[in-house]
This record gives C-alpha cells, sequence and structure tokens, in this order.
C-alpha cells in the first residue's frame, strides 16, 4: 500500500574497491555533510548521508546497527578485510542523556575514502543498480577563520575556580574521590566557519590524537575509549596533566614530575581501574600495566596507559563503548555520585563532549574515542562554535592550576580557530 511505513531497515547496496593512494584524506571533503577520523595521515573521510539513527544510547544504537549490517549486500574487491572498509556508520553520543538538549546518533554516508597502512579503498553505500559515482577529488583549500573573538561560558573564571573548590570539599567530606570538572569557551568569526579547516589544522598539529567531524562535532582526541580489531580490544586511558612550556629541557623535568606526582598518579589510577572494570566481563584476558608512561602532546603531558584484552566472540567495539562510557576520566569515581556532583556543580549542558565519538563497521570492529579537545558547532549560526575542555580534580586539586590546565587543553581548537595558513 502506498505510504505505507515498513518497519524493517532498509536494504542497502554497498560496494568497496581497492583505489590508487589519494593522498591527503581531508583535502578531500566536501563543504556539506562531511565526516572524518583520520589520525597521521590514516583513517576516513566520508560524505553525503543515506540512513541515519538518533540514538538514545551506545546499546541501543549497537541494536539498530546490527539489524541494518544483517539486511545489507556488500561486495568487495579488497583481497584482505580492512577494518573500516565496507558498510561502515560514524557516531557520536551525549555525555549524559539526562542533562542535556542534545541528541546521539549514528550515520552511514554514501560514500568512504580509507586509508591504513600503504592501502587505500574507496566504499559507495545505497547504490542503485548500475550507478556510479563520481570520483573524489581536492577541492580549493576551505578558508581560514577570519575575526574569531572568545567570550566566557557557562561559568565565569571565579564561579568555576569555586565550582573545584566545592568539589574539593566534597571529596574532602569523603562523598566521593574524584570529579572531572568541565568549562567552556564560546568562539564567534566574522562568517561561516568551515569544519575542514579545523580538521586539517588539527589533523597536522596533533598526529598522535584521533581527528574527527562528525555531524558538527570537530575536535582531535588523545584519549581512545576503546579500539576492536580481530578480537583484540585497546583503551588508552589518559589522567594527570601537566602543561607543556615549550622548552624542552624544563618540559623533560616536568614529565619526571608528573610520573612521581601522588596527586596525578591518583586520578589515573581511578580511571584505569573504571575501565579495567568495564572491559572485564568482556574478555578472557586483560593486561594493565602497572605504570603509566608520559604522552607528550604539543600542548600537554598527559600519564597514559594503554589497556588490552582479547575478548569474547560475538563482542563489538560499539557494544565495548556502551559499557566504558563514562569513565573515570571524564566523570570521576564512584560514577552516580560523580554524574549527579557534575549536573550539580558545572552549570553546564556538555551535550557531546565527553561522549564517544568514532566508527563502527559491520563486522563490529570500529574505534570509539572520546570527544575531548574538541567544539560543536551551532546549528543556528555556523560563525559559532563551542569549546569545552576539563580536568580531574581529586583531594589534593588547586583550583588555579586547574583553571590553567583547562585552558591548555582548549589549546588545539583555540589554535586551529586562530591560524591563517
Ligand atoms: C576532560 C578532559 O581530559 C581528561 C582529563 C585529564 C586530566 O584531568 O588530567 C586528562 C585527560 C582526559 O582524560 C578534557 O580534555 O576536556
Amino acid at each position: 500500500m502506498l505510504g505505507e511505513v515498513t518497519p524493517t531497515a532498509p536494504r542497502l547496496r554497498v560496494r568497496t574497491v581497492a583505489v590508487p593512494d589519494p593522498g591527503p584524506l581531508v583535502a578531500l571533503l566536501p563543504e556539506t555533510d562531511a565526516l572524518a577520523w583520520v589520525r597521521g595521515g590514516d583513517g576516513m573521510v566520508a560524505w553525503g548521508e543515506v540512513v541515519r539513527h538518533k540514538a538514545t544510547s551506545p546499546a541501543e544504537a549497537e541494536e539498530w546497527w546490527t539489524t541494518l549490517v544483517a539486511s545489507s549486500d556488500e561486495v568487495s574487491d579488497l583481497d584482505v578485510a580492512l577494518p573500516g572498509s565496507g558498510l561502515v556508520a560514524f557516531g557520536s553520543f551525549v555525555f549524559d542523556p539526562d542533562n542535556t538538549s542534545a541528541s546521539s546518533g549514528l550515520v552511514v554516508p554514501r560514500t568512504v575514502l580509507g586509508r591504513r597502512g600503504g592501502r587505500a579503498w574507496l566504499t559507495e553505500i545505497g547504490l542503485e543498480a548500475g550507478e556510479q559515482r563520481p570520483a573524489p577529488c581536492a577541492g580549493p583549500v576551505p578558508p581560514a577563520p577570519r575575526g574569531v573573538r572568545f567570550e566566557g561560558g557557562s561559568l565565569t573564571s571565579d564561579q568555576w575556580r569555586a565550582a573545584v573548590s566545592r568539589a574539593v570539599g566534597t571529596i574532602a567530606a569523603g562523598d566521593l574521590d574524584k570529579v572531572v570538572l568541565a568549562r567552556d569557551l564560546v568562539a564567534t568569526a566574522e562568517s561561516r566557519l568551515d569544519p575542514r579547516w579545523l580538521v586539517g589544522r588539527l589533523g597536522e598539529t596533533y598526529p598522535r590524537c584521533w581527528t574527527y567531524l562528525v555531524d558538527g562535532l570537530v575536535g582531535s582526541t588523545p584519549e581512545m575509549l576503546v579500539r576492536l580489531e580481530a578480537g583484540l580490544a585497546t583503551s588508552r586511558v589518559l589522567a594527570g596533566t601537566i602543561q607543556r612550556t615549550g622548552d624542552d629541557q624544563v618540559d623533560l623535568a616536568l614529565a619526571a614530575a608528573l610520573s612521581r606526582s601522588s596527586k596525578d598518579l591518583e586520578e589515573h589510577e581511578y580511571a584505569v581501574a573504571s575501565v579495567a572494570a568495564a572491559l572485564a566481563p568482556f574478555c578472557s584476558a586483560l593486561n594493565v600495566p602497572e605504570n603509566p608512561y608520559v604522552l607528550e602532546l604539543p600542548n600537554v603531558l598527559h600519564l597514559a596507559s594503554d589497556v588490552t584484552a582479547a575478548v569474547e566472540p560475538g563482542v563489538t567495539a560499539l557494544g565495548l563503548a556502551a559499557a566504558l562510557h563514562p569513565s573515570a576520566a571524564v566523570c570521576g569515581t564512584p560514577t552516580g555520585t560523580a554524574r549527579d556532583l557534575i549536573a550539580a556543580l558545572e552549570h553546564l549542558d556538555r551535550e557531546r563532549y565527553a561522549g564517544p565519538v568514532g566508527w563502527t563497521d559491520a563486522s563490529g570492529a570500529g574505534e570509539w574515542g572520546i570527544a575531548l579537545r574538541c567544539g560543536i558547532l551551532d546549528e543556528t549560526d555556523p560563525r559559532r562554535i563551542r569549546l569545552f575542555a576539563g580536568c580531574g580534580i581529586v583531594a589534593g586539586s588547586d583550583p588555579e592550576a586547574e583553571w590553567a590546565e583547562a585552558q591548555a587543553k582548549l589549546a588545539p581548537m583555540i589554535g586551529a580557530l586562530t591560524t591563517t595558513r
């Protein structure tokens, strides 16, 4: 009957072909509907939209995805199935569904171009029988933002420092061990901000981070919530931070001090424990390093631990992200108390900041980073973007130092917005 709504997912045709090296991936992004997940030259860029699913949680999104995958027809001429090739969805999820006006979702693009370890592929999704799409080609360099002004977010600097003091007081009273408090900053340019410019600058400056663009959420995160490939899950846990000075000798001494700082080691331990506990039910073997290493980024040094796990058959990256979010790196310990304290003290809608962002493929492999060092483009005013940064607060935290740390974490986005070439 005409107009009848079919409850089943659409049946998607998916075709993947090997292609010659396409050069810099982000140069191929078109102006609209662009999606990106890149790191050090590898990754995927995509565009167009075949299907979108508004999700209530990563777990619910996983269910939808499984149904969609089951009803798709795939052909591929790749001799080995590279993770990310074939049917793929990009996604991003809100930090706290109970305290936000924003929504989570998965989007299946029409065209995906990927590269990994020297091999490149092109996937086209939702093709009509016999349809050929034009080959992707690099367009003109997107325009740099002009005349960007920054204005404070939902709390003034004094109010935010006071919130940190209150959090330290609540921790001292024994109500919780750690809470992560974030703040925001609004940037407004003279004309429409082109996210491709931001992706390009972030990817160049932060090649060790995962640079992403999903539905107006743009950033470059150093923190991998979970990556799953061939049954091996990896999570890069960060907590404990020092701002770099730009002087290598001084930074070396700072790195040594960071790796001995009991305040930072304590903060880190909570984050690692929350990830290990969340992964444990899904795996047969779990490796948690005894000590963190220092991850050096251009703006900050972080204490980092790479937790690895061999997972049981049938476990997917999205399923693991559902179990891991929110880790103590972005929420706190214990989770529920920390989430309530965040809602009471931050006066901020985090939207998708600090939520999972990444991709899944049809096999269930995928990468879900934590949306940090990011901004969310304003849907109603394309000149504006809201930037976010937060800090783990423990008993020994000092509000002044936390303010400076959050400022250092805003540096990647501020840099991308104010660089003109
Ligand atoms: C919350 C953020 O970063 C998190 C907090 C860290 C810390 O407090 O040391 C370090 C890395 C991230 O886990 C952020 O960048 O906004």
